[in-house]
């Protein structure tokens, strides 16, 4: 069957790729908000006299405006959060030195700031920082009347800041775990790997990694739902997916990609690896002890990526025609695709003698090889 790699719009919403996006925009509409907030005060203060003031507040309108622009046309947020709040602490520090005592209350509105923009910890050790920075520059105006109401106030924000923020880094973590994990199975399920697909399309093209890909779908899943019923195919599912976990690296993925079909990154991997490691969990399925009585097996096509000029909906589409050659062929096979660069393979005739082959290669010229058709 093709693979569909079309997001739903679910997908689109929850993606941790869409999650930035989301993130970029807020930033977008935060900063663009804060940019038409300070600008007309910049003015404010050239027109009453005041130009130290007046010319923080025009370089800091410049930049948060530089900064709207430039995540409108890259979309990320990376490190803009860090860079826009390090830059207003020395801001407020500026203003308070100027301003002195009276401009205190500024520090509330930062470390609101701090919490919602960078991490909670940064946040709560920038707050501490800040105020002491903050105190020591108006050491001689401050008095202790000022420090009692002060400081409790602002332990008092911190406090409930950092409990708004872990709650709402739960949450996330929660929503996010909800949307990628496949309920059935404990494994990554679709979205993941979509996800993830994406993010090697961009880090494969940078890099010289070699990460092969594996499709695998149950034989005749259909039968074990018919004979013995619904439920117990859920537990079916759940062992298998169990078993293919326990049998690839701690480093590789495996995701759960639709109704009895999952697909395997194994990175670090070449396709004649990927091959072994293919077969030994076709030899596993096989003879597992607990499905023995299901007669389960499995097909598997495998193919190596990235070849040159090629986006990952072709690396899918690689690796299913080698699973559809291999449903075709019989079942219970591993069948390999193969592609002009594939590594460690200097010709399909030498990659069919690597793995003891010669008699599966029915057409020399063929692309997808077949790893044990010897067994048809
Ligand atoms: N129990 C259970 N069955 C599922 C689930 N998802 C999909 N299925 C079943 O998986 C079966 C897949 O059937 P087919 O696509 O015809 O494939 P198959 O019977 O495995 O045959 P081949 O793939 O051609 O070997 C269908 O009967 C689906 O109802 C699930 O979550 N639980």
């Amino acid at each position: 069957m093709p693979l569909e790699t079309k997001k739903t719009n679910l997908e689109m919403f929850l993606g941790q790729n869409q999650i930035q996006n989301l993130d970029s925009r807020y930033y977008f509409y935060g900063i663009s908000v804060a940019f038409f907030i300070i600008f007309p005060m910049s003015m404010y203060r050239f027109y009453t006299n005041d130009f130290v003031i007046g010319m923080f507040d025009l370089a800091i309108s410049l930049l948060l405006l530089s900064l709207s622009i430039s995540i409108w046309r890259r979309k990320k947020v990376q490190y803009v959060n860090y860079v826009v709040f390090g830059i207003s602490s020395i801001f407020m520090l500026i203003i308070v030195s100027v301003k002195g005592i009276n401009s205190f209350m500024w520090i509330f509105a930062f470390v609101g700031i701090g919490y919602y923009t960078i991490n909670k910890t940064v946040a709560l050790a920038s707050s501490i920082l800040l105020s002491l920075a903050s105190t020591l520059i108006v050491i001689d105006q401050i008095t202790t009347e000022f420090l009692v109401s002060y400081y409790p106030a602002l332990i008092l924000l911190n406090i409930l800041l950092y409990l708004g923020a872990s709650k709402s880094e739960n949450q996330q973590s929660l929503l996010f775990e909800l949307a990628t994990i496949d309920s059935l199975t404990r494994v990554k399920n679709r979205l993941a790997f979509n996800e993830k697909l994406d993010d090697l399309s961009a880090s494969l093209s940078r890099s010289n990694q070699t990460v092969s890909i594996m499709i695998l779908d149950i034989d005749h899943f259909k039968k074990i739902n018919d004979t013995f019923g619904h439920a117990e195919g859920d537990e079916v599912l759940a062992v298998f997916a169990k078993l293919i976990k326990a049998s690839i690296r701690s480093s590789d993925s495996v995701y759960r990609y639709g109704g009895e079909e999952f697909v395997v990154l194994a990175y670090n991997s070449n396709l004649d690896s990927a091959a072994k490691l293919a077969e030994s969990i076709r030899e596993k399925v096989a003879a597992f002890p607990s499905l023995a009585k299901y007669d389960l097996t499995v097909s598997i096509g495998v193919t190596e990526i990235p070849a040159k000029d090629e986006n990952a909906t072709s690396w899918l589409d690689r690796a299913d025609e080698a699973l559809y050659l291999s449903k075709k062929r019989g079942r219970n096979k591993v069948y390999l695709a193969l592609h002009d660069e594939t590594s460690h393979t200097d010709s399909y005739q030498e990659y069919a003698k690597y793995f003891n082959l010669e008699s599966s290669l029915e057409n020399k010229d063929e692309k997808i090889v077949s790893l044990n058709s010897y067994k048809a």
